[in-house]
């Protein structure tokens, strides 16, 4: 099986969020988000070499971790200012010459076991990526001061997540367009997609969520103790 490389950007600051101290390094059930996330990725077979990206003033605090949940052999590095930023410092982090490269949000620790294998057999029809997305299941609409505007067609509207996979030469690309015209990308798929590149979606799953919010970590605990304990503890 062809090995991949992963990067776990967590270089955010967690401003929605708030508080002192980023979300990532927030603890469910005593553990932190970032070492949970972590757990769960490396030892995946098809995961070659992981790189880790935290906040400049995290880079050590990060490194302690890792050695006090025995996570040997992860590459730290110093995130940037934005998530493309970030993710960009770990693409040059990656030592290995993969051929596929993942990124995956370091507050995602829920993340479907399978997403990585089943995104590297996707990728394999020739796509330049691979995103997981769950269908919206609330109705939508547009809204503008207070008054509906339309109401959308949900079938067409997915929540997108990750982690998200690319072929190397696409995730470069984008990230060399996102580099040169200073983009605030929202995730890596938008930079591979603006280089014409076509990305598939493969299902993600409700329970991958994103810790963006201060209730979605006590979801995340009620999540990490009914379905995720008995594997990590
Ligand atoms: N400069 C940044 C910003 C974000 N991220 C990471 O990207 C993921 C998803 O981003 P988000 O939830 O937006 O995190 P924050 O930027 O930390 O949150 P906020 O937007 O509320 O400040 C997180 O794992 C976050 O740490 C990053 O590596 N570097
Ligand atoms: C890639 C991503 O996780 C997609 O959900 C992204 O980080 C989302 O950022 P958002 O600004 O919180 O939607």
């Amino acid at each position: 099986m062809e090995k991949i490389g992963v990067i776990v950007t967590a270089g955010g600051a967690g401003r929605r969020f708030g508080g002192e101290k980023p979300k990532q390094f927030l603890e469910l059930s005593g553990i932190p988000v970032i070492i949970l996330t972590l757990k769960r990725m490396v030892n995946l077979p098809i995961v070659g070499q992981v790189v880790l990206t935290v906040p400049e003033n995290y880079v050590e605090v990060a490194g302690d971790l890792l050695s006090r949940y025995n996570l040997a052999g992860i590459t730290i590095t110093k995130g940037g200012t934005t998530r493309r930023e970030s993710v960009f410092n770990g693409i040059k982090a990656l030592t290995g010459n993969f051929s596929i490269i993942a990124v995956h949000d370091g507050v995602r620790p829920f993340f479907p076991e399978g997403a990585l294998s089943e995104g590297v057999k996707k990728l394999s029809e020739g796509y330049g990526g691979v995103i997981l997305a769950v269908p919206l299941r609330d109705t939508v609409k547009e809204v503008k001061d207070n008054v509906v505007i339309s109401t959308l067609d949900r079938s067409r509207l997915y929540a997108v997540q990750t982690p998200q996979l690319f072929r190397r030469e696409a995730l470069l690309k984008g990230h060399a367009l996102g580099e040169k015209q200073r983009l605030d990308a929202v995730d890596d798929s938008i930079l591979v997609e603006l280089c014409g590149e076509r990305v598939a979606v493969i299902p993600g799953d409700y329970k991958n969520l994103k810790i963006t919010w201060p209730e979605d970590l006590e979801f995340a605990e009620f999540l990490f103790t009914r379905y995720f304990a008995k594997e990590l503890l």
